[in-house]
């Protein structure tokens, strides 16, 4: 029987077993089942090939066809499923030069990167384990698949993931496994920048972040990320940050390597990374506000500033950065109390000083004076009220006007 978890694949394997194919759910939803952690994304291997795959189901996307991989929709749920394969060397995103697809599962989990991602389980709960996967879930060890360098030599982001999966799982590293980084660490230049990054940001979006900077740290494979190679004491400091949770976003990762040293500019980071929009944009965000608040201290401006989706964020940040011992609910209370939360919660707009001022041609003045109104009423200098602020712009333009 499967367990609950796994139900909402059943549909899928009995169909594939129906038409005569073979199918076992694989990978991380397996790893993380037998780990008592909740499952993400079901994957399904099976030795129908991919063009068998597409023709059973009537909803397919082929989100990865060139290494033998489908994503199936069905009732509201999507699985990917892909055929036994083993792979060639990874030279480009996430896309192995020479996949050969082969036709026993037992090959197919051969090739896998680590022991507890080499699990795999039929239809009625049985388990095929030949690496032994579920001990070392037992035992907490990231251990390759066999020979290290083999598995690093496909896949060199294999390193990384490594490291990734002891921030996820609080794991320690087999000592060969760890051994063969130190050696082989110089292939993750081979790498795309992407895939880096992405493997980076979910390190610090996981909970263990110091066991895992720990071992980067022993393995020396900072010496092989871009920018951290030619500037070893990022690295360094990196290492005396104490990350008592996961990030909560990838953007304040890369607000804190840019102020790990502000001479290296955040363009440089968001460059070299090739950040997505999402994370650059919470990282500039981050490191604004981390300045204007170095400077003036938390000031209401500054509180605005930041904005309530930011709040956290910015929390967890100087809360790494300067130890500063500050409760979140203390500032989000602080946040609360503002008279305004947004300039949409003014009273006015640009259109009432057009109003007031018939005569006045329109143009900068206007976005000024509603800057200056926002801030005066943030600082609480003015009231959030029609008549008040109209009595204040009066007195600024017959001022202007001498
Ligand atoms: N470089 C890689 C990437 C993936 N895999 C295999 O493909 C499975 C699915 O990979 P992926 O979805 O990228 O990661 P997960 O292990 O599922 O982890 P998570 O879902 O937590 O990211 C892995 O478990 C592993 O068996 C691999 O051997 N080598």
């Amino acid at each position: 029987m499967l367990s609950e978890p796994f139900l909402q694949a059943e549909p899928i394997m009995i169909t594939l077993e129906e038409r005569g194919y073979e199918s076992f759910l694989v990978g991380g939803a397996v790893r993380d089942f037998f780990a008592n952690r909740p499952i993400g994304d079901i994957d399904i291997a099976t030795n129908a090939t991919p063009e068998e795959v597409q023709r059973i189901f009537p909803r397919t996307v082929p989100v990865g066809i060139d290494h033998g991989t489908i994503l199936v929709l069905h009732n509201g749920f999507s699985f990917e499923i892909t055929t036994y394969r083993t792979e060639g060397e990874y030279d480009d995103y996430r896309h192995p030069s020479d996949v050969s697809f082969v036709k026993d599962i037992k090959l197919d989990l051969s090739r896998r990167d680590f022991t507890i991602n080499a699990i795999a389980m039929d239809r009625h709960g049985n388990v095929l384990d030949p690496f032994d996967g579920k001990i070392d879930l037992e035992n907490q060890i990231i251990k390759t698949v066999g020979s290290p360098n083999e598995r690093f030599s496909e896949d060199p982001l294999r390193m990384l993931r490594g490291v990734r999966f002891v921030s996820q799982l609080g794991f320690q590293m087999d000592s060969d496994t760890e051994q063969a980084i130190k050696q082989l660490h110089r292939l993750l230049q081979r790498i795309s920048v992407e895939r880096i990054t992405d493997e980076i940001s979910k390190l610090f979006t996981h909970h263990y972040i110091n066991s895992a900077l720990n071992i980067v740290s022993v393995t020396n494979m900072d010496r092989s990320l871009p920018i951290f190679d030619e500037q070893e004491h990022l690295f360094e400091k990196l290492k005396t940050i104490k990350f008592h949770e996961s990030l909560n976003h990838a953007g304040i990762m890369f607000a804190i390597f840019h102020l790990l040293d502000p001479n290296i500019s955040v363009q440089k980071w968001i460059k070299t990374y090739k950040v997505s929009n999402r994370i650059r944009r919470k990282a500039l965000h981050l490191i604004n506000n981390y300045n204007d608040y170095q400077e003036k201290g938390l000031t209401k401006p500054v509180i605005y500033s930041i904005g309530k989706d930011h709040l956290y964020d910015f929390y967890q940040l100087i809360g790494l950065l300067d130890l500063v011992n500050l409760k979140f609910n203390v500032l989000l209370d602080s946040y609360e109390h503002l008279p305004i939360k947004s300039r949409d919660d003014l009273v006015i707009n640009g259109q009432d000083f057009i109003n007031w001022f018939p005569n006045e041609k329109k143009g900068k003045w206007i976005g000024d004076y509603l800057d200056q109104i926002e801030k005066l009423i943030i600082t609480e200098e003015l009231r959030n009220n029609r008549d008040e602020i109209e009595s204040r712009v009066r007195e600024w333009k017959a001022r202007e006007r001498g």
